[in-house]
């Protein structure tokens, strides 16, 4: 089975009735809002409270009671899926451009759980590009600082126009400057007309991870794998 499925699906099992349920974005979620909605039909109580506006109509499609994170305290759990994710759980997100609405209801959540499959798994983040959200404004300024830094800035684009977020900005894809990634990340935060990055550090608890023929979990505590 493809290790989408077997990782989106089994990071479904894990959540409980009666959670309040941030749902992420992206191909790997997707199955497990798929058997979310399986869950719920047969009688499992959530309230689901989606990162995009594609995840907010899946959800409803399949029978999921849906929530505004402004009228939610706190998710008990998020299930999202990434693009990269080193051995201490730091990733790389926002390769669907969902990565500013994903971080916010990711810091208003007790816990977070990511599904990949296993060749996001890397020893080092940065071969996939770091999104970065930009307000439309001026963003060409903002494009030569980027290509000043050395960091090959390239606007995102779909059907030859910019691609617009839900937020409604730009989307720069840039390369990671390593290895302090962190002072990258707090750089990135201080620059006037960045919305947001991809880079989430520190924030999940749990990857399932699908390899096609198992599924496994490290969590960051103990970052061990454990086979489910
Ligand atoms: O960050 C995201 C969207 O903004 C996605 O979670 C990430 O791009 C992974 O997507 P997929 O599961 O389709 O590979």
């Amino acid at each position: 089975m493809d290790g989408k499925k077997m990782a989106g699906e089994k990071a479904a099992e894990l959540v409980e009735d009666g959670m309040i349920v941030g749902l992420g974005t992206g191909s790997t979620v997707y199955y497990t809002i798929k058997k979310l909605g399986e869950r719920v039909q047969s009688g499992l109580h959530i309230t689901g409270v989606p990162t995009s506006r594609a995840t907010e109509k899946l959800a409803r499609e399949c029978g999921i009671p849906i929530a505004d994170l402004n009228d939610t305290a706190q998710m008990d759990v998020t299930i999202d899926g990434a693009d990269e994710v080193d051995p201490s759980l730091n990733g790389i997100k926002g390769g669907g451009g969902a990565l500013l609405f994903e971080k916010l209801v990711a810091k208003a959540s007790k816990r977070n759980i990511w599904v990949v499959d296993s060749r996001k798994m890397v020893q080092q983040l940065g071969a996939f590009p770091l999104p970065v959200e930009v307000v439309p404004f001026g963003y060409k300024h903002l494009m030569k600082t980027f290509e000043r830094e050395g960091l090959n800035p390239v606007l995102r684009m779909k059907e030859g126009r910019p691609y617009v977020t839900d937020g409604g900005h730009y989307i720069v894809d840039i390369k990671l400057k390593s290895p302090d990634i962190g002072a990258f990340g707090a750089w990135l935060d201080g620059y006037t007309g960045v919305v947001e990055h991809g880079l989430f550090l520190g924030i999940c608890d749990l990857v399932v991870i699908g390899d096609g023929s198992k599924v496994y979990t490290k969590n960051r505590a103990e970052a061990k794998n454990i086979i489910l």
